[in-house]
């Protein structure tokens, strides 16, 4: 399992890699606003595979056009740098 990161170390990460995305109650949260619904499930679909060849999955939240992602380990119950490469892979999905 995935060691836990500290807080300085997730802040970091955030303001070098991850602008996007912010801390919630030990979550990496970030929503993507697409053009149409379909788009959007497009890209549930998409980060869906990368999440199953991780092995390791975010909480999905689907509101019409907006896509909200939530990342954490939950077996470690916090943020891992297993949910840094996550996210990453999701902005890359997101374009
Ligand atoms: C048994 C299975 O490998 C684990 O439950 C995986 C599945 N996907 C996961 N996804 C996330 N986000 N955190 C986990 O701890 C996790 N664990």
């Amino acid at each position: 399992m995935a060691e836990l990161l500290t807080d300085d170390q997730i802040d970091l990460a955030i303001r070098d890699h991850l602008p996007e995305w912010k801390v919630v109650d030990k979550e990496l949260v970030r929503s993507v606003k697409k053009d149409t619904f379909l788009d959007g499930i497009r890209l549930v679909a998409t980060v869906a595979q990368l999440a199953e060849s991780m092995n390791h999955h975010p909480d999905i939240d689907i509101r019409w056009t907006t896509i909200t992602f939530r990342v954490s380990s939950h077996d470690a119950g916090g943020i891992t740098d297993d949910d840094l490469v996550l996210a990453r892979h999701i902005d890359t999905a997101a374009g």
